[in-house]
């Protein structure tokens, strides 16, 4: 389980996170949504290390990781995206989820063909050899999701994947999203302002508004709570 105990962030006297708690397992997908400013990307950071929380705890499969650094949060299995992709942009699109594999200590050739093996999964394996720099932004996040899944991690972060996506590719995307956790054991969390995908992908959805949590349940359950209409889906729903 990746748990988050009640969470506090503050900046400079602003709560950007206030008491939240949430739990997922590497069975499910889990989606954080709400409006703008809602705290779903400062408490993304805490559950991987990028942010220290004020005061509450983050636990890996029950262990403490207060004190861990976002090296150690990767190294024990927690993958991300980002929203800007953080390619390197001069690497192929190949050498930039080949990296990840030889980092964590495959050899060359192993991790070349784990990374083929990926990105033949995420449908961008025509483009193995494209330089990074140069390619869609749609597919920049499909390279994203090759690399996080690289480090064969517990749990993966997608933000904002749909992004900028068509409905085809939504499409698509959805269908990746959904398997992860039956094909690598792989917990998702979900940052998603695409209801669709959101509704369509997801197992459970945590709604934070203004840093707190304002609802948690089934897609069903979320489209039908009033709080959440009122706050964030309004003529969406
Ligand atoms: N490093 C920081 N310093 C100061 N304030 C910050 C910092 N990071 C985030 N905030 C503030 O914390 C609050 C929550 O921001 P956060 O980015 O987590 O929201 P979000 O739900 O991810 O929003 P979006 O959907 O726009 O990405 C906002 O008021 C934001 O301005």
């Amino acid at each position: 389980m990746l748990t988050a105990e009640d969470v506090v962030v503050q900046f400079d006297g602003l709560t950007a996170i206030g008491n939240v708690s949430l739990s997922m397992g590497r069975h499910e997908v889990f989606g954080l949504i709400g409006p703008n400013g809602a705290g779903k990307t400062t408490l993304v950071n805490c559950l991987t290390g990028f942010q220290v929380p004020s005061s509450g705890r983050i636990l890996l499969g029950g262990e403490e990781t207060a004190g861990w650094k976002s090296e150690r949060f990767r190294k024990a299995g927690i993958g991300r995206t980002f929203q800007a992709g953080r390619l390197f942009r001069e690497m192929t699109v190949v050498e930039n989820v080949e990296v990840t594999g030889v980092g964590l200590g495959l050899t060359r050739r192993q991790a070349r063909a784990q990374a083929m093996d990926l990105l033949e999964w995420v449908g961008i394996a025509g483009k193995a050899e494209t330089v990074a720099g140069t390619l869609p932004y749609t597919d920049e996040r499909r390279v994203g999701m090759a690399r996080a899944l690289m480090l064969g991690p517990a749990f993966v972060l997608l933000d904002e994947p749909a992004a900028g996506m068509s409905d085809a590719e939504c499409d698509d995307l959805m269908h990746l999203v959904a398997a992860i956790p039956r094909i690598f054991t792989c917990g998702v969390l979900l940052i998603e302002h695409n209801m669709r995908v959101v509704m369509g992908v997801c197992d459970r959805i945590h709604v934070l508004d203004g840093g707190r949590t304002i609802a948690e349940g089934t897609p069903q359950e979320i489209q039908r709570n009033e709080t959440v209409i009122a706050a964030y889906l309004g003529g969406e729903a």
